[in-house]
């Protein structure tokens, strides 16, 4: 869990550091920094988002606890409605980023729905293209700036499915 949560948030560009006793083998790959050892408190100073991923409800209360106390975002594996940050699915390409929650506990609703919504998404030609015409509109005068955009949205409507 532990391991799918950091490579989450390196690709998120964050800088991961990870404590616990049994390191996943994985670990050694990623760029993380490692402490092989159990959670003590003043571990989180200077987290912004802490993850609480062990398999021990009292350890994981603590790490929320502490979290919340220096006023980190925090999230508990094993329940999500005690801390106060969620994991989305996400769907991506060429840069366009869409994160789904079920605002709930059903991670399967929000795969689904991420995985249609990726079908969706526009590609690098496409979205260069809007772009272009975008930048160019919007520097025509009032009356043609009003129409390309019309024509622009109509366009952008009709790709992604939209009357
Ligand atoms: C609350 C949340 C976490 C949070 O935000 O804190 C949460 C909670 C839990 N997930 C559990 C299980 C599974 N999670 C997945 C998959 C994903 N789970 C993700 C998010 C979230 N999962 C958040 C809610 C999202 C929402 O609903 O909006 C995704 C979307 C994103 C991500 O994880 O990065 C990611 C897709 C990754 C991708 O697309 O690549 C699969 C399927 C699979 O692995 O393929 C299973 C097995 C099937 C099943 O159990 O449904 C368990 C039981 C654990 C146990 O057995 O103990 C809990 C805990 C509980 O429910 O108590
Ligand atoms: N949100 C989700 O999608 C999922 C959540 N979970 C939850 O995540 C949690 C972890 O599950 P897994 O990764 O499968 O368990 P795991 O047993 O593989 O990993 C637990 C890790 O916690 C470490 N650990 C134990 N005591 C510790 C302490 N005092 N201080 C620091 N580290 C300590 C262990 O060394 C181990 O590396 C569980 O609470 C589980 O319910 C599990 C699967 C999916």
């Amino acid at each position: 869990m532990a391991l799918r949560r950091a490579r989450t948030l390196l690709d998120a560009g964050a800088q991961v550091q990870v404590i616990a006793p049994q390191q996943h083998p994985d670990f050694a790959a990623l760029p993380v920094t490692a402490l092989s050892r159990h959670y003590r408190r003043g571990d989180l100073s200077g987290a912004a988002l802490v993850i609480a991923a062990t398999g021990s409800a009292d350890v994981n209360a603590a790490v929320v606890r502490d979290a919340q106390a220096q006023g980190s975002l925090v999230n508990d594996a094993a329940d999500a409605t005690r801390g106060n940050w969620r994991f989305p699915a996400q769907a991506e390409r060429a840069g366009v980023q869409v994160a789904v929650t079920s605002g709930r506990e059903l991670p399967l609703l929000a795969q689904a729905l991420a995985e249609r919504i990726t079908a969706l998404l526009p590609d690098e030609e496409s979205l260069d293209g809007w772009t272009a015409r975008r930048e160019l509109a919007i520097t025509q005068p009032d009356t043609q700036r009003a129409a390309s955009l019309d024509a622009l949205r109509a366009d952008i409507r009709r790709a992604v499915g939209l009357a």
